[in-house]
This record gives C-alpha cells, sequence and structure tokens, in this order.
C-alpha cells in the first residue's frame, strides 16, 4: 500500500510529554551511530552481514549507504511528496482513507504518471527490505528465505510505503510535546528517508536521547518489534522521537517510511541464539500459538486502552491472555521479560 499522511500529532505523541522534557542530548565518541556501506554487500557477504547485525543488536538503528536505490529516484518521491501535500485539502480529502489509517492513498490515484513512480518506488524499498532480511538470516545462520519467506507481497498487511509530512506550525509548539511522540515501530523493520535531522533514538546504555545523523543518500534503517521477538530479541526494537530542537517549527517536515511487515497469518516463534554457535540461531519452544497479525492486533489495543478509545472488533478479539503478555516481552516498553517468564540480558 502506498499512503501521505500529514501530521502534527500522533495519538502515540501524548504518551512521552513529562519524560521528553527531563532528557538532555548525549553523543559518546565512542559509541557512534552506527554507519554501514551496503555497497560492500557482494564483494564481502560475511563481513557487511556481521556489521548490520552488530549494529541492529546494540543500536537497533544504522544509517545504510551504498543501498542501490539512485539519488534521482529519491529525489523525485520528495518532489512527488510536497506536491501532494501542498494542494488543497479539499483535493486532498478525496483520498483520505479513515481514521485507523490516518492518511491518504494512493491505490486509486487517477495521475497515472505519478501513481507508477510511486510504485516503482515502492518495489524499490521491497527489494532492499528484502536483501537486509536476507543479511540478518545470514547473520544468524539461517536459511536465506528464513525471514523473506513470512513477507509474502500478495498477504495481508503488505508493506507500507508512506510519505509524511509534519506541517510548520504558526507559533512554536509546547516543547513538552515532540514533534512525534517515541515509539518503536511495530512491523519486522522500516527503512526511513529524510534530508533534514529531528529523528532523535535512545542509544545503548542509558544515555538520554541520540540524534541520527543526516548521511547524503542513506536511508535509515530501523529494527522494529517483528524482528526483535523473532530473534529473541537479539535484535532490538528502538525508542525513537521527533524533536523540535533541529528543525524550526516554521518548517515542514517530510520523511519517506517504508513499514516492512510479516504476512499476519506467519507464526510468532522466537529464536535462540545458541552460546558459541558464531551466530546459529535456532526455534526455541514457544507456549502459545500467535502470529504476527496478532502482535499487531495487541498493539493497537493497547493504543485503544491507553487513550481510551474503541478498537475495531479486529482490535478486540485478542485473547486477554496475549495482550498481558505481550505488554510485559517489553519490546514495546523496554521492560526486559520474555515469553517464557525468564529475563532476557538485552
Ligand atoms: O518521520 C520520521 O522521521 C520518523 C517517522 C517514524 O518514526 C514513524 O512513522 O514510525
Ligand atoms: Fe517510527
Amino acid at each position: 500500500m502506498s499512503t501521505a499522511t500529514e501530521t502534527i500529532a500522533q495519538p502515540l505523541a501524548a504518551a512521552s510529554t513529562a519524560a521528553a522534557a527531563e532528557i538532555t542530548l548525549h553523543t559518546n565518541q565512542d559509541d557512534e551511530f552506527p554507519v554501514i556501506d551496503f555497497g560492500n554487500l557482494a564483494r564481502d557477504p560475511e563481513g557487511t552481514a556481521a556489521q548490520i547485525f552488530e549494529a541492529a543488536c546494540r543500536w537497533g538503528f544504522l544509517v545504510l549507504k551504498g543501498h542501490g536505490i539512485p539519488k534521482k529516484d529519491v529525489d523525485a518521491m520528495f518532489a512527488l511528496s510536497a506536491e501532494f501535500f501542498d494542494q488543497p485539502s479539499e483535493i486532498k480529502a478525496e483520498k483520505w482513507m479513515n481514521q485507523k489509517q490516518q492518511g491518504y492513498d494512493f491505490k486509486d490515484w487517477r495521475d497515472v504518471p505519478k501513481r507508477t513512480q510511486a510504485e516503482a518506488f515502492r518495489s524499490q524499498c521491497r527489494n532492499l527490505s528484502e536483501s537486509l532480511l536476507q543479511t540478518f538470516a545470514r547473520a544468524m545462520d539461517l536459511a536465506p528465505d528464513f525471514f523473506t519467506s513470512a513477507h509474502s507481497p500478495d498477504k495481508d498487511p503488505g508493506n507500507v510505503l508512506r510519505l509524511i509530512r509534519y506541517p510548520a506550525l504558526p507559533a512554536p509548539a509546547d516543547p513538552r510535546f515532540p514533534r512525534l511522540g517515541e515509539h518503536t515501530d511495530w512491523g519486522t523493520l522500516t527503512l526511513l528517508f529524510a534530508r533534514t535531522p529531528g529523528l532523535e533514538v535512545r542509544p545503548p546504555g542509558d544515555r538520554g536521547w541520540v540524534p541520527a545523523p543526516v548521511v547524503e543518500d542513506a536511508v535509515i534503517v530501523n529494527i522494529a518489534d517483528g524482528l526483535a521477538l523473532w530473534s529473541g530479541k537479539a535484535l532490538k526494537s528502538t525508542m525513537h522521537r521527533l524533536s523540535w530542537d533541529s528543525l524550526p517549527y516554521d518548517m515542514h517536515r517530510y520523511s519517506i517510511a517504508y513499514f516492512v511487515n510479516a504476512n499476519a497469518d506467519a507464526p510468532l516463534k522466537m529464536l535462540k541464539g545458541e552460546v558459541g554457535s558464531g551466530g546459529k540461531y535456532v526455534e526455541a519452544p514457544t507456549e502459545f500459538a500467535a502470529t504476527f497479525g496478532d502482535y499487531q492486533a495487541v498493539r493497537m489495543r493497547m493504543i485503544h486502552e491507553k487513550f481510551n478509545t474503541e478498537g475495531t472488533e479486529e482490535d478486540l478479539k485478542v485473547d486477554p491472555a496475549f495482550v498481558d503478555m505481550v505488554k510485559n516481552i517489553g519490546v514495546a516498553h523496554g521492560t526486559g521479560v520474555t515469553f517464557d517468564g525468564k529475563g532476557l540480558e538485552q
């Protein structure tokens, strides 16, 4: 699916407020934000996979250079995004989806060249996401298609390409409200194209927030809850947010996100790294039968609970025991308890 979202405050934004005001920015020269060149993959597949895996385990975020999506195509998507959002709201409203999706849908775009452009970009993102999933499988000594086979393009919910604009404000916002509240992503991983600063992430250790660097022609790769769960929390789904500090309130912020989602019917099974096995991961027994679709429904239900809103039938028909378990897993909320009830070190 391809969508466009203009957002001032997503529901998640309200979650962060008070804590955000107390946190100071901190950078550590010895443990810099990982920047990795994916262009080395063909020459050194093992080494590149190991680098990416390590960064994903420690930071859950990395800047990926040499990703193979040409600059001109990314430029053209940013131009398309600006052109789309600059249209009058009545025109944009024709593509408004619904409250749950909070965005505009490109599927029925009558402008065929633009729709084609968005679709072509979407498939470039899909290819990159598949190479990354294969790279994780390599680093974990799994079959190359271990993750990709659970990301079939013709199954729900599918990956989502989202053009996002955070609109300029007429006056400074209340600094207690970040531009986008802190959260982890719910899918498998996210690719993020952004040309302006503002994204902040929780670095390894307890060190406040660190700004993600803006590296020309690079894409930010962000591990989401799905891969964190799959890997038995070896890969980190890291809290991130958008602050007001580095981009003036009177400027729009544009970003392009590609959310990668496992198939809703894919079984949610945790893998376990074997000590001393050189990266070999095996399936660990789970006491429950749940799917990635169930996980996403639980996250949706947690949002409704938090904001006292009513969910859809689908959001609410999840087994309450599974909801409690997800709350305790610690992927979304950083508390560190696993499915089998044993603490798991991050
Ligand atoms: O727009 C950005 O830079 C971050 C977006 C994000 O984190 C999200 O939509 O999940
Ligand atoms: Fe996010």
